[in-house]
């Protein structure tokens, strides 16, 4: 479902050579961690995915469609493909969860009449229903970051992209997070998740690939922390 064939990137500017030479192939409905050192190369994966940047070398494809036809405007078409979860979890602190997961709605188009039942849906998902009308800031990080999945589900994506999910979070709720992505990936999704947290890496095993000084230095389907 997600290629990289012989990908290489270099940031224009710093000409930094971040990903050098990548060949990565995630099948649909797996669950994948990506690790690695500050810098290795986890974010610039990520980023290419979701086709914010484009390779220097190299070819990224989704349903071996190559992103590079996706020129402009196309790219949100893209995008839409992808629910993405960020270790910030990014809510609008101005909107309610319902308004905040509406958005993600509206930008892909579904119609308004189903709004309701799809959010509610994605609530239940996450046991948020009771929070439906709060403001972010008056919810627990725990509870933001629940929101957050609930956003990036509402419209079935068929893959998930999770940078640092857990970063802000205590261990406990670290833990429901990652049950959480894994009951997604279960109901159909292929899950990304970049992390450096080594304990739910170990305790909740799946393949896991350790990227160094932007090179897959392994690539091992039955987990475990190594960097
Ligand atoms: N926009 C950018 N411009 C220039 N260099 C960048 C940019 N973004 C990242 N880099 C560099 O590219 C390399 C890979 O960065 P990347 O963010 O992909 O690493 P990472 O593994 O996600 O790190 P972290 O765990 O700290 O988030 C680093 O050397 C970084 O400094």
């Amino acid at each position: 479902m997600i290629q990289l064939n012989h990908v290489s990137l270099e940031y224009p500017v710093t000409r930094t050579l971040a990903l050098d030479d990548i060949n990565l192939h995630i099948r649909k409905g797996e669950f994948v961690y990506l690790i690695g050192r500050s810098g290795a190369g986890k974010s610039s994966v990520m980023n290419l995915i979701l086709k914010r940047i484009s390779p220097t070398r190299g070819q990224v494809l989704i349903n071996d469609e190559p992103l590079s036809k996706y020129r402009g405007g196309k790219a949100s078409i893209h995008r839409r493909r992808i629910g993405m979860i960020f270790q910030d979890n990014m809510l609008l602190p101005h909107f309610t969860v319902e308004d905040n997961i509406a958005l993600a709605l509206r930008v892909t188009g579904v119609p308004q009449k189903d709004w309701h039942q799809r959010i509610t849906n994605a609530l239940k998902m996450v046991s948020m229903e009771h929070k439906r009308s709060a403001l972010p800031l008056q919810l627990s990080l725990g509870e933001q970051q629940r929101a957050a999945i609930a956003r990036a589900i509402v419209t079935s994506p068929p893959i998930i992209l999770a940078d640092e999910p857990t970063g802000n979070l205590d261990p406990e709720i670290s833990v429901e997070i990652m049950k959480l992505l894994q009951q997604i990936c279960v109901r159909g999704a292929t899950v990304v998740v970049a992390t450096h947290a080594k304990e739910l890496v170990e305790n909740f095993r799946h393949r896991t690939i350790t990227l160094r000084k932007g090179k897959i230095v392994r690539d091992d389907p039955y987990g475990g922390y190594a960097l």
